[in-house]
């Protein structure tokens, strides 16, 4: 079994939710939500130990009183810092509120000092899905200096400051070390911003389904999404069952960006792999990588179809790069577009109405400024919401897209979407598309449909990164073209039967 893709929930949908699952729920959803942050606060807390917790206006305060009664019953001091007016608390924070007093708790109108030990744990409570705006004055100060706190520091539902859709930080934003969301993912804790601000991130659904009550809008990626393709070769399989990956780029200056697609489509176990480059002298062969094959991209573009043609790494602007982008689109086979493809895309309205046309699958990875690009407007508006923005490029010009970047979002023509969460800084390197190109582009050519494939290399490009960060022990310095041997590990972990996965030798041929 692999990792199935988890459910994400935008703002909008979880007030649906709530709409349907309030009206039966007993004990009531904040209780259960304090309940859980409090079991996830107690596994934090070794010994009794001074907690704080700075509650809000709204519900998230009122997970945030729930939480301090029952960690007070557990022996621990608890301190609260809230400063909004208890007579308007919405009904449920309000007997949140009250319960903490009756059972002696007490409220402090600003952050306490740090005591002499300093706090084993700082709680924001202050703002969930209900933030509305930037956070301003005493709370954009209780952010910054809870910031400060050397000790975990745990957010319920999401952190103060996140907007829960866009995963933006709007200006003061809480820095957790954990955050405990309620009911399901939303979009926010998993791209841009997010997953800085949220550190480990765990789900309390709160004893609901909330698939059963409201078909989950996105998901996350997982390899459970594109399990079926997940096998073993077969044995009686040859070059030409694993399909021809064609890759065109290398303009004059930029032919490494050609060599690492082709070089990462080789490692991944493309049966045949041809590289065309623009740059007329440039190498016939890579020397490194004798098994890629050279042409010229005109050769390649006219000679018999690949099973994948990837066009863009290194590609430039030239006429001839044009000309180039025309002839692929115009071909019937799967394309997928990076770099300057895309670009050039970007500059012709004509252009985009024959792609969006196309009957075969077309892929599109951008990332935010390519992505500006295309839709005529400036990077700070893609990255305003990332998700808003692959699913409008996905719609208009009905391909698959991939807006690359932390958090990269996936996004189909029928409006569907993903969020991958695998992948590290490490990767912000040059090079590091070429590749994600180069591996989408060998599962095109083995026969996965657009999605399988998209989904799939995302994925994997992104563990291949993780897996290279933990086993280099690097946070910086990633090569893009040491990625490839990285993913076909990565790979093939993902297709061996669970049986063969730690196997290093072979006793001959199984017998049934
Ligand atoms: N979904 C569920 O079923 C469950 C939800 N639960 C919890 O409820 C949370 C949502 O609660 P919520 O809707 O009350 O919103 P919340 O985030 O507390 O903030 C609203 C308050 O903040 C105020 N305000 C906003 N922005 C502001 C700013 N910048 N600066 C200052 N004030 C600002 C706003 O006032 P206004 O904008 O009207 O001035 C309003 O008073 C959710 O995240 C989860 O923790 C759980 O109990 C489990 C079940
Ligand atoms: N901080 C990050 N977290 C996760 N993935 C990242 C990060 N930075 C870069 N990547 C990944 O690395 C790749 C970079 O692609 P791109 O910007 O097109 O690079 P290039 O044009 O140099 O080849 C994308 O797949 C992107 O998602
Ligand atoms: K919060």
């Amino acid at each position: 079994m692999h990792a199935a893709p988890l459910p994400i929930y935008p703002v909008s949908a979880i007030r649906d939710l709530e709409a349907l699952a309030i009206p039966g729920a007993m004990p009531p959803l904040m209780e259960r939500a304090g309940e859980a942050a409090a079991t996830l606060a107690l596994s934090l807390l070794k010994t009794p130990a001074a907690v704080l917790i700075a509650c809000g206006p709204g519900n998230n305060g009122g997970d945030g009183f729930v939480m301090a009664r029952l960690l007070r019953d557990a022996g621990h001091a608890v301190h609260i810092a809230f400063a909004a007016d208890p007579e308007r608390l919405p009904a449920d924070a309000a007997s949140a509120h009250a319960a903490w007093l009756a059972a002696g708790g007490e409220t402090l109108p600003e952050l306490p000092p740090t005591p002499p030990g300093g706090w084993a744990l700082v709680v924001d409570a202050l703002f969930g899905i209900g933030l509305q705006r930037p956070l301003e004055g005493r709370y954009a100060e209780w952010i910054d200096s809870l910031n400060t706190q050397p000790c975990p520091r745990l957010a319920l539902d999401i952190p103060s400051g996140l907007d829960a859709d866009t995963g933006r930080c709007l200006g003061p934003c809480f820095a957790a070390t954990h955050t405990l969301s309620f009911i399901a993912l939303k979009p926010g804790l998993l791209t841009l911003d997010g997953p800085d601000q949220c550190g480990l991130v765990q789900v309390a659904a709160l004893g609901l389904d909330p698939q059963a009550l409201l078909p989950a809008p996105g998901h996350s990626i997982a390899p459970g999404l594109f399990e079926t393709r997940l096998r073993p070769r077969r044995r009686n399989s040859h070059k030409g069952s694993h399909g021809d990956v064609a890759v065109i780029g290398g303009a004059p200056g930029m032919v490494g960006a050609a060599l690492l697609a082709g070089r990462a489509a080789a490692s991944l176990g493309a049966g045949r792999v041809l590289v065309g480059l623009l740059d007329p002298s440039a190498l016939s062969v890579d020397p490194l990588r004798p098994e890629l094959m050279f042409r010229t991209a005109t050769a390649l573009l006219e000679g018999p179809l690949p099973n994948a043609l990837v066009v863009g790494p290194g590609l430039g602007q030239s006429d001839n790069a044009g000309r180039c982008v025309d002839q692929a689109i115009g071909l019937p086979v799967p394309l997928l577009l990076d770099a300057d493809a895309l670009n050039l895309l970007a500059l012709s309205a004509a252009r985009q109405e024959t792609l969006a046309r196309r009957q075969h699958p077309t892929l599109l990875t951008p990332h935010p400024a390519e992505a500006a690009r295309l839709l005529a407007c400036g990077t700070t508006e893609v990255q305003a919401d990332r998700l808003a923005a692959a699913r409008r490029i996905a719609r208009r010009l009905q391909a698959w897209v991939v807006l690359k970047g932390c958090g990269s979002i996936v996004a189909a023509p029928d409006g569907a979407w993903w969020i991958n969460s695998s992948g590290n800084p490490a990767m912000a390197t040059a090079g590091m598309g070429d590749v994600l190109s180069g591996l989408v582009g060998t599962l095109l050519a083995g026969g996965w449909n657009a999605g399988e494939a998209l989904l799939a290399g995302v994925h994997l490009h992104g563990c291949a990164g993780d897996h290279l960060s933990a086993t280099l022990n690097i946070d910086s310095g990633l090569l893009a073209d040491e990625m490839s041997t990285a993913a076909r590990h990565c790979f093939n972990a993902w297709i061996r039967p669970p049986t063969m996965r730690d196997t290093a030798t072979w006793d001959g041929p199984a017998h049934p």
